[in-house]
């Protein structure tokens, strides 16, 4: 697709539920994006989709409705490499908000200051081909190598290809943040081979993290995505202290299959179910990871 050609698409619930489940003060949403909006920042030419305007406004609504205080706002691909959408959504969110960026590999030490100071913490390697048009690991890797203390590299692939990659993460000098568990096939259950390869990733270092998140996605069957509570419940019980959740809004590429983000946040307690996993999940963890320069948990800045 060419950007500029063809319909705009609504990936998004128009009027999503309030949650029974209440999220702690302090909760974040470490996974969730910004579209645009389009005047001010177009998309990449190279993009794959062309979606409607979905800015900081109505993520910080959304926010509100849910019940929770901070954002992690992850670089679409749909913005390619230019992260001034992304930037301008964490400047309007009052302290409130920190990112991913996605970058050539071959920025400057100066360019990644400057994205420092806008408030992002990792930059993002995407390998999936109906994304990106190409991975190269090599450049990524010598990336990865001149990250400053206290970042990350966020990286988001499919089950099928974990083991083709395994040297290219294991050679990763930085702490690891892996989009939606890899994608595996929820409906193999908690010990099926794609959550087997996945806990031996997360066994060969203590500093690989996970997102607990798109269930929308993960599980064919549908809400309320019981495949997905079954085998995803014991990983995050067993790795408590390296999961991170997200809304994923607003849900590029879903527009077949829109979530309810109130049915999504109900599915905290389902895959976390006691109050210490879920403060975890939601507060010490990705605090731990996006304001390491904050006391952990507690009320945000600006409030
Ligand atoms: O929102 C996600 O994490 C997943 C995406 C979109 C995406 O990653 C992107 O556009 O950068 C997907 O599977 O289409």
């Amino acid at each position: 697709m060419t950007v500029g050609q063809g319909e705009r698409i609504k990936s998004w619930h128009h009027a999503p539920s309030r949650p029974r489940y209440t999220p702690p003060p302090g909760a974040v949403d470490a996974h969730c994006h910004v579209f645009g909006p389009m005047a001010a920042f177009p998309f990449s030419a190279k993009a794959k989709y062309l979606p409607q305007d979905a800015g900081p406004e109505a993520l910080f609504a959304l926010r509100d409705h849910l019940g929770f205080t901070r954002n992690v706002i992850v670089q679409a691909s749909c913005h390619g490499t230019d992260n001034a959408a992304t930037l301008d959504a964490i400047r309007r969110s009052d302290g409130r908000a920190r990112g991913v960026a996605v970058v050539d590999p071959a920025i400057s030490r100066e360019e990644l200051v400057a994205l420092h100071e806008g408030g992002m913490r990792a930059v993002r390697f995407n390998f999936l081909k109906r994304l990106v048009d190409d991975a190269p690991k090599d450049r990524f890797l010598d990336l990865a190598k001149r990250l400053a203390d206290g970042w990350h590299v966020v990286i988001y692939f499919e089950a099928d290809i974990l083991a083709e990659l395994r040297p290219f993460i294991d050679a990763i000098p930085v702490p690891v943040v892996i989009d939606h568990m890899g994608r595996p096939d929820v409906r193999q259950g908690p010990d099926g081979a794609d959550m087997v390869a996945f806990r031996r990733l997360l066994d060969s270092r203590d500093d690989i993290w996970f997102k607990a998140t798109c269930p929308d996605r993960l599980d064919p069957h549908g809400s309320p995505w019981d495949d997905f509570a079954g085998a995803v419940a014991p990983l995050v019980a067993d790795y408590e202290d390296r999961v991170l959740w997200g809304t994923d809004w607003p849900h590029p590429n879903m527009q077949d299959a829109i979530p309810d983000d109130g049915h999504l946040v109900d599915m905290i307690p389902r895959i976390a179910p006691t109050a210490m996993l879920q403060r975890k999940m939601l507060i010490d963890n990705p605090m731990r990871l996006y304001w390491a320069d904050e006391a952990v948990g507690g009320e945000a800045p600006g409030k």
